[in-house]
């Protein structure tokens, strides 16, 4: 046929039923096809409102396609709310027909259609991988083995013998159809569960151009087989379409005249793919953080660029004049200084502060590859660092001068592109003359909240005002450390003259290195030792005064199961269910009158954490009336200068505990169970990243991996995206680097800001929330008694002018929300909406609540208790450091060096001395196993006592052993 035809190009429609997984289906898709794929949501207010400007029917605006995929989503194929319009794809008159393939929900909704019944599965199959017998033909032809994943609770039901009887007569009945399902030809069956019985996997109807299928091709643990069928249902719908093009039978009519459609040149054209998307509609689909949107003045507020440049310029009065133009940078070797001397000198505990801290190895070392190579000190300047704050709910927006007064309060339908304009807006001109791999150079450091993500998402939240939603510090002076090169930037971006204090602090800390160094004794961990007066000092009481409230087990276990039972009925595929554990004290008198006091025993309360947890994400943060010490293992997002974008989630928690080994951990961790709810988090990860950064652009460069952490194991997956075109990194060292270092602004003007778009639209955090995201967060609203979650739940991290970002999840985390009557500049915006949430209680005058809250992913695998005992794990990880004697330690820890008798005059040379194995050569502590290690440094230390050095006695040494 006419070249023309073959070469045009050609159009897909994806009907989204607000699933999780819809962006992974869409680059499959373009991966596969030459066609462009639209989205549209079920419920588009295009084709669903008749009193929409465009005012389309969605058959008419389904003509423009080629073809249409029926995506996966919650619920049921028979709930209008959960298929919308997808139904009438199987109702389209002749005329208007498209070749369709239903996936999962979509699927299900096909054979409804066709008399099928839909019913649950007894065994629940969410990010299970099993293998598919299918018939070898139509989209499954020339298929090889094919290993799906799978994610539905609920199934069809054909009135098939296989199902009711579960047996056929002759082999071939497999793929007959039914007497109840005439015209839908089964094509793929599942035979995993036997509790399950055959479970319909594929079918394609026997005249129209309908296919479907119950497994997700998109998953990342389909095998390649699935991008085959894609292939094989592409070249089907072309067919079929081109067969009913240029075939007269297709216009022969068995429809009366009134339903005839007159076909004009036009619609020939369009058929053959002549037309590119017609701009009126070209509307953004989705949600996004395009500026158009906010171009309406907010009244009486500001715009994000006046917001930009009272950052940057002041307003001649109270916020003062300091363009971000240059970055000052100064540097130093750290030497044996850790990030608390800095802070202590720089005497930052006793004010406001923002620290992003990366615990570290005892030997000062990153604790793995791939994250923990950079800590950050944000210093909030007295009387002068600004601040934002974004209140959800009220959707109060504020900017606050140093003295944490309300300089401008206003309302807005969206805070995320004040601070995209921010930070386009403040990006330096020119950057620091020093090399630099600094990846923060100055911007904002702070936090928002898991209800300033619910927004993003449409899910409503109640007005509150006990803390900002989002609180943001606009930092324009901070201290970096490379913790790989031994390396701390000292930087500034406030403003042109402020090159003297880069000089001065750098100055201050080679002072302090350089002492350090001399001390005779060097401190070999960071770990704070145990303070021997400690018992007689505040903290002990403290510490003493400390009363726990923890979720209560038969309550916990009630709600796991009513999270299982809306699994069950095929609402969520993954439900991260969480309680607000809370620990009260008694407040310090000093706290009480002293701000400094009360500021300088949160920072004794973060060491003690700090020390006990050490985690990648460590973070302390002391702004308004919020007190954030948080020991996270978990990325949320982090990007380079050239938009190059990482997320780490994390799904699948053991226990360290006696008699649990790490061969035992890892064992569990391989368990289908704890990978099924890391590979639901992973499959959401990409079809977020995927919806930014595009189909080509996105990989999974480390799937399910244990990582090894002070009282758990946990299963960590990492995500990476590049702009489209941009050079990919092929190892996850390439990866972490900034590729772009000081040269960024070169590479920062020529990408748009992908990284920070993806940060916006990934909120909440996936591992938090679970799978489909929104119809999970509204559950999880239901299931957690519309408590508000908070900070916890959030993201806390950073966004650097340079135009990178780095943000960790907020969990591991005591977080204590002061009165706000302490901060009577807050004007509280009225309750009083219809919607109600509660927020947790705050602190008193008298008495600190500290709230540690904690959970984990439920799903149909879970057992309720051990979802309880595995909350109170995450729980006392965190609640340890308000308790007097830290457990025991647990067993196979990483070597002790402090074993050593630091004393000795070769003290020195032991320190250096690196472990070896049996053939001599040097052996990677980071990446062997725990038990050669112990026996390999036992070795080391016999030899070492044998010279004097060591202290160890038999005692200590068959501890560590055992
Ligand atoms: C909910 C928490 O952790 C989340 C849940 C995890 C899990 O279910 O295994 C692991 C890490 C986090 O994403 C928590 O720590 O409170
Ligand atoms: N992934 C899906 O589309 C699931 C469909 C349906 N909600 C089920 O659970 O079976």
């Amino acid at each position: 046929m006419s070249p023309t035809f073959l070469n045009s190009p050609r159009r897909i429609l994806f009907l989204d039923a607000y699933d999780s997984f819809s962006n992974n289906i869409v680059a499959l898709i373009e991966q596969n096809t030459d066609a462009k794929v639209t989205k549209a949501s079920i419920d588009d207010t295009r084709f669903s409102n008749s009193k929409s400007l465009v005012n389309l029917t969605f058959a008419e605006y389904a003509q423009d396609f080629d073809a249409v995929v029926a995506g996966p989503g919650p619920g049921w194929a028979g709930c209008d709310k959960d298929v919308g319009v997808m139904k009438e794809l199987w109702k389209l008159r002749d005329e208007e027909i498209l070749p369709v393939l239903g996936i999962c929900l979509g699927f299900q909704s096909l054979c409804l259609a066709f008399g099928a019944q839909i019913e649950r599965l007894v065994e629940p199959k969410h990010g299970i991988v099993t293998a598919v017998l299918h018939k070898g033909q139509s989209i499954f032809r020339n298929v090889e083995k094919l290993q799906t994943t799978q994610y539905h609770s609920l199934q069809v039901k054909l009135g098939h013998p296989i199902q009711t009887n579960r047996a056929v007569r002759y082999p071939a009945q497999l793929w007959e159809p039914t007497e109840m399902c005439p015209q839908l030809e089964p094509m793929a069956w599942d035979f995993d569960s036997e509790r399950n019985g055959a479970v319909l996997m594929g079918v394609k109807h026997i005249q129209k151009p309908f296919w479907g299928v119950q497994f997700h091709p998109e998953s990342i643990c389909t095998n390649e087989e699935g991008s085959h069928i894609i292939r094989n249902w592409w070249e089907d719908a072309q067919s079929w379409k081109r067969k009913r093009i240029f075939s007269h039978d297709a216009r022969k009519t068995t429809l009366s005249p009134s339903q005839l459609r007159p076909m004009t040149f036009h619609d020939f054209r369009r058929d053959l793919g002549f037309y590119a998307e017609s701009d009126t509609k070209k509307k953004p689909m989705r949600k996004g953080v395009a500026e158009t949107e906010f171009l309406a003045k907010e009244r009486d507020g500001l715009l994000p660029d006046e917001l930009a440049s009272l950052l940057a310029y002041g307003d001649d009065q109270t916020l003062p004049y300091l363009p971000s133009t240059v970055v000052h940078c100064a540097t130093t070797g750290s030497g044996r200084l850790t990030v608390e001397d800095v802070c202590e000198l720089l005497e930052i505990p006793r004010h406001e502060a923002i620290v992003l801290q990366s615990g570290l190895q005892e030997n000062l070392v990153p604790m793995a590859v791939g994250t923990g190579r950079y800590s950050i000190i944000g210093l909030v300047i007295p009387e002068e660092t600004l601040r934002l704050h974004y209140y959800a709910g009220s959707r109060i927006m504020q900017l606050r001068d140093g003295y944490d007064e309300v300089h401008t309060q206003w309302k807005v339908t969206d805070p995320w592109p004040y601070l995209r304009k921010a930070m386009n807006t403040l990006q330096p001109t020119t950057p620091p003359r020093t090399a630099t791999w600094a990846p923060f150079w100055g911007g904002f450091m702070g936090y928002a909240s898991y209800e300033a993500g619910l927004e993003t998402i449409d899910v409503p939240v109640a007005d509150s005002a006990d803390h900002p939603d989002i609180c943001f510090a606009y930092i324009t002076r901070s201290i970096v450390f490379d913790h790989q090169v031994k390396k701390i930037y000292v930087q500034s971006i406030r403003g042109p003259n402020d090159f003297d204090w880069v000089e001065e602090t750098q100055e201050l800390i080679y002072n302090a290195v350089d002492a350090k160094s001399r001390e005779s004794t060097p401190t070999s961990t960071p770990m704070p030792k145990p303070d021997p007066f400690e018992k007689f000092g505040p903290m002990y009481r403290y510490i003493d005064s400390c009363t726990q409230d923890f979720a209560n087990r038969e309550g916990y276990c009630e709600q796991v199961r009513s999270c299982q039972e809306a699994i069950a009925d095929g609402q969520s595929y993954e439900l991260c269910l969480t309680h607000q554990n809370e620990i009260r004290a008694r407040k310090p008198t000093a706290c009480r009158l002293s701000k400094a006091e009360d500021c300088q025993h949160s920072w004794n309360l973060y060491k003690r954490l700090a020390g006990q947890n050490p985690a990648p994400f460590s973070a302390y943060m002391r702004m308004h009336n919020v007190h954030i010490l948080s020991s996270s293992p978990e990325r949320y997002i982090s990007w380079s200068r050239s938009q190059a974008a990482q997320c780490r989630p994390i799904k699948g928690t053991v226990q360290k505990k006696p008699g649990v080994t790490a061969a035992q951990a890892h064992a569990i961790l391989s368990s289908s169970k704890e990978r099924a709810e890391n590979l639901m988090i992973v499959d959401l990860t990409r079809h977020q990243l995927h919806g930014v950064y595009g189909s080509e652009n996105v990989r999974v460069s480390q799937l399910m991996e244990v990582e090894e952490y002070e009282t758990v194991w946990q299963l960590v997956t990492v995500v990476d995206a590049v702009p489209p075109g941009v050079y990919k990194p092929s190892t996850p060292e390439l990866w972490e680097d900034p590729a772009d270092g000081s040269s960024g602004l070169v590479t920062r003007t020529s990408v748009p800001d992908l990284g920070f778009q993806a940060f916006v639209e990934s909120l909440p955090p996936g591992s938090m929330t679970g799978a489909p995201k929104k119809r999970s967060c509204e559950l999880l609203q239901e299931q957690e008694r519309r408590v508000k979650r908070g900070i916890y739940s959030g993201v806390l991290g950073y966004l650097d002018v340079g135009g990178g970002g780095d943000f960790s999840v907020v969990i591991r985390t005591a977080i204590k929300v002061d009165p706000t009557s302490y901060y009577s500049s807050l004007t509280a915006p009225k309750e009083g909406t219809t919607f109600a949430t509660t927020s947790p209680s705050t602190s008193t005058q008298t008495e600190d609540i500290w709230r540690i809250p904690a959970g984990g992913a439920v799903t149909s695998q879970s057992t309720p208790e051990g979802e309880y005992e595995e909350m109170l794990a995450k729980v006392n990880s965190t609640a340890r450091a308000f308790t007097h004697l830290p457990p025991p330690p647990p067993k196979q820890k990483k070597p002790r060096v402090e074993l050593i008798n630091p004393d000795h005059p070769d003290y020195e040379a032991l320190w250096n001395e690196t472990l070896r194995g049996e053939d001599g050569a040097e052996i990677d502590v980071g990446t062997t196993d725990v038990e050669t290690v112990l026996r390999l440094l036992q070795e080391t230390v016999q030899r070492t006592l044998e010279q004097g050095i060591g202290i160890l006695d038999e005692e200590d040494l068959n501890e560590e052993e055992d």
